[in-house]
């Protein structure tokens, strides 16, 4: 079955030749086709180009069905993959809200047992099943919002049952859902109460039984590590990155939310696939990166709900590097999957341009997950994500209005959802 989409305003993040990424000056590009068609053969794009250049006769032969869609006036993007997420929990915790409006800090909240902890001790009590449901349902709100790609990390559970718990829910969803689902084992998000002042106990923890555990059942694409301070040290992501490496699992981790933690410096010795949250970033961090394989994501939802302060975005571009930007979809500092809005706060609060924050949530955010040779463009042979706007000026309209849904359509593997 093909699916014709004809008279696209603007046919945005086209690719004739696919690239791995997009960096520094060249992020302020982005291919764009005026008046322009959108051919699907099954789940996978077949050809677009200028209506001029349509031939219709040949898209119809031999084929019994051709569903053909009028796009006028609307725009027609790839759907956002988001790199950074923990959607899989239970229960919000807005209470914490609540503490930070009185002016606890996120380190403060912590302490006192909130935070990550909180999440856990929820967590450890749920069943796979109330795990699912929630999930699914936050999956279902992202997707109507345009995301057709998610990174979803464990790391609520701090128990090698309730981690594997986790991680059996994310497999499960990335069968059951139409979206693609890459799964981190994220077991040094915390040290969990039991291992209070016992934090290298932990650690070998993680190392000895949950990493080799993980790995047996394959659950898990990649594996992160909260290198931070008052988290995990340098010493201690060397030492589960290594171990991790050994099993297949690539690094992406959490580094320099809270302070220049060396944790950009451990996730490039490692060959990290992307190091993300990034306040902290000096000349030495981006010397790191520059010529490494790890892509620096930024999170601004997070730092925008935590009131933390801003990655330095325009410097790291500046410098020649790749951005990308991901939601960190969770309860605590991000309770929203919202690309669009993240593309606003990219704009707005990291002086990002419209084209800049569209390559950060699709091309950069896809290599960020590792599903950049399939997904986060429109080329021929990526599969089909890509999602129909309502009808708009641009592409700056996106970014502009933050707080209206412009998403008119969504496909995923083809299908409209
Ligand atoms: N910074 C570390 N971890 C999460 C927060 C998780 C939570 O507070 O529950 C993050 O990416 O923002
Ligand atoms: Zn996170």
């Amino acid at each position: 079955m093909k699916t014709l989409i004809i008279n696209i305003k603007q046919l945005v993040q086209v690719e004739e030749e696919p690239r791995k990424w997009v960096t520094g000056a060249d992020m302020a590009k982005l291919g764009i086709i005026d008046d322009a068609y959108l051919l699907i053969n099954e789940d996978k794009i077949e050809a677009f180009g200028k209506m001029s250049e349509l031939n219709q006769d040949a898209i119809y032969e031999g084929t019994d069905t051709v569903k053909e869609i009028d796009a006028k006036g609307r725009l027609v993007l790839p759907a956002y993959c988001d790199s950074h997420t923990h959607i899989v929990y239970a229960g919000s915790r807005e209470i914490e809200y609540i503490d930070k409006i009185k002016g606890l800090s996120y380190e403060e909240i912590a302490q006192r047992g909130g935070g990550i902890l909180n999440s856990a001790e929820r967590i450890r009590k749920a069943s796979e099943e109330e795990l699912f449901d929630s999930a699914y349902a936050r999956l279902q709100e992202i997707a109507s919002l345009g995301t057709g790609a998610v990174e979803i990390k464990s790391g609520y559970g701090l128990d090698t049952a309730s981690e594997l718990k986790m991680l059996r829910v994310i497999k499960r969803l990335s069968e059951e859902t139409p979206l693609t689902i890459k799964s981190t084992f994220l077991g040094a998000h915390a040290v969990p109460v039991e291992y209070k002042g016992r934090q290298t106990e932990y650690v070998d923890l993680i190392i000895n039984e949950m990493i080799p555990a993980v790995a047996a059942e394959d659950l898990a694409d990649y594996i992160d590590v909260f290198c931070d301070k008052g988290f995990f040290t340098v010493e201690d992501t060397d030492r589960m990155l290594n171990a991790g490496m050994k099993y297949g699992l690539r690094a992406k981790i959490h580094a320099n939310e809270l302070d220049y933690s060396g944790g950009i410096q451990v996730g490039v010795k490692y060959n990290a696939l992307s190091v993300d949250h990034l306040e902290y970033v000096g000349d030495e961090e981006i010397a790191a990166l520059k010529g490494s394989e790890t892509m620096p994501t930024v999170l601004p939802g997070a730092a925008f709900f935590l009131n933390m302060p801003y990655s330095p975005v325009r410097k790291m571009i500046n410098a020649g590097l790749p951005v990308a930007l991901a939601s960190d979809f969770n309860p605590g500092s991000s309770p929203s999957g919202n690309m669009k809005f993240v593309m606003s706060l990219g704009c707005v609060n990291y002086k990002m341009l419209p084209e800049e924050v569209i390559n950060a949530t699709t091309i950069n955010s896809a290599y960020a997950m590792g599903v950049e040779e399939e997904l986060g463009s429109i080329a021929v042979g990526k599969k089909a994500n890509f999602y129909i706007t309502t009808p708009i000026t641009g592409i700056e309209y996106l970014p502009y209005a933050y707080g209206t849904d412009l998403v008119e359509a969504v496909f995923l593997n083809g299908e409209q959802i």
